[in-house]
């Protein structure tokens, strides 16, 4: 089966209207393409809950704080379009930015609460660009349902609240990290590590899970955090732009493991910026060995 590309919103509109018609389960993976496990896991997911499945792939240039990172985001359509097709997706919806953006373009959605610290605070304006598009995906595909990524884990709660509050009509379904054999939470901005960093990114994973440990055995949040954080610069990270345990609900800053938590980190190594995240306590041993199907 092949994966058909549609650019122009109302040619979409007309497909998911003809499903409509059907009485088809509609379910989009939004993605910014460079597509691998963790995105194909999603696709998979969707595949087993819906009857059809889009795919979005847009670079959102709204959503990056940093034109440099925008300038160096990889573009691998082509490739994406032939995953999609091995994988079994309907749709690939990629828009122009023009068509998504056009000019008089002027409304932000900027969701407060879960939006502010973390990454929040060291990447401004990027929920806002993040909310904006995600809301526009929603509403211009449709669909019944649509999978994030945990690895996005605060993206994942902006999305969640913004479907609350605007009351789309839309269940949001999360889908676990996907990680390399040696833990490495997947994501498209790994093709940026050279040899030397790619081998020492997963111990990232590593000292998370290591403080998940500590904070589940007792050690109070405060000495865990900043073991953490030695940890990581000893290992050849350049920056810590936050290591924190946060409510797994609602993100509520924690300074006591009182309730479920979430350990969230970003770390940039050389020039590279990476995010990861693990529950506390972790569901399960094998947890750092969630590896692609
Ligand atoms: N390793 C992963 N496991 C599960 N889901 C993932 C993984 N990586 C990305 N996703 C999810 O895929 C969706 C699209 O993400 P995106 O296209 O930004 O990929 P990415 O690999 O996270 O790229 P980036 O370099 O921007 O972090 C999001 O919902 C994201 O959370
Ligand atoms: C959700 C998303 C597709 C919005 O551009 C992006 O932030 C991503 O790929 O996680
Ligand atoms: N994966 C989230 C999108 C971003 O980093 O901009």
């Amino acid at each position: 089966m092949s994966t058909a590309i549609v650019r122009i919103v109302s040619e979409l509109r007309s497909i998911v209207a003809a499903w409509r018609r059907e009485g088809l389960r509609i379910a989009v993976v939004p993605t910014m393409g460079a597509l691998h496990e963790g995105h194909l896991s999603l696709v998979r997911a969707a595949l087993a809950k819906a009857d059809r499945v889009i795919v979005t792939l847009f670079v959102n240039p709204r959503q990056f704080n940093n034109a440099a990172d925008l300038a160096a985001y990889p573009r691998t359509e082509h490739d994406d379009a032939a995953k999609l097709a091995t994988v079994g997706a309907h749709i690939l919806y990629a828009p122009n930015a023009a068509d998504m953006y056009p000019q008089g373009f002027a409304t932000t959605v900027s969701v407060g609460g879960v939006s502010e610290g973390l990454c929040g605070t060291f990447r401004p304006g990027h929920f806002d660009g993040v909310a904006t598009v995600v809301t526009k995906l929603l509403l211009q595909t449709g669909a019944d349902l649509a999978f994030f990524g945990e690895k996005d884990f605060q993206q994942l709660q902006v999305v969640r609240q913004l479907v609350r509050d605007l009351d789309i009509p839309i269940e949001i379904i999360a889908g676990p990290t996907v990680r390399e054999a040696d833990g490495l939470a997947m994501s498209s901005r790994n093709a940026r590590l050279s040899l030397a960093e790619r081998n020492r990114a997963p111990r990232l994973a590593e000292i998370l899970v290591q403080t998940a440990r500590r904070l589940s055995s007792g050690e109070s949040v405060q000495r865990a955090l900043s073991l953490g954080r030695d940890a990581i610069l000893a290992v050849g990270f350049s920056k810590v732009e936050y290591l924190e345990l946060r409510a797994d609900s609602d993100l509520a800053p924690l300074h006591t493991l009182d309730r479920p938590a979430r350990l969230l980190v970003a770390a940039w190594l050389g020039q590279t910026r990476l995010i990861d995240n693990f529950q506390v306590p972790l569901p399960r041993a094998a947890a750092l060995h969630q590896t692609a199907a």
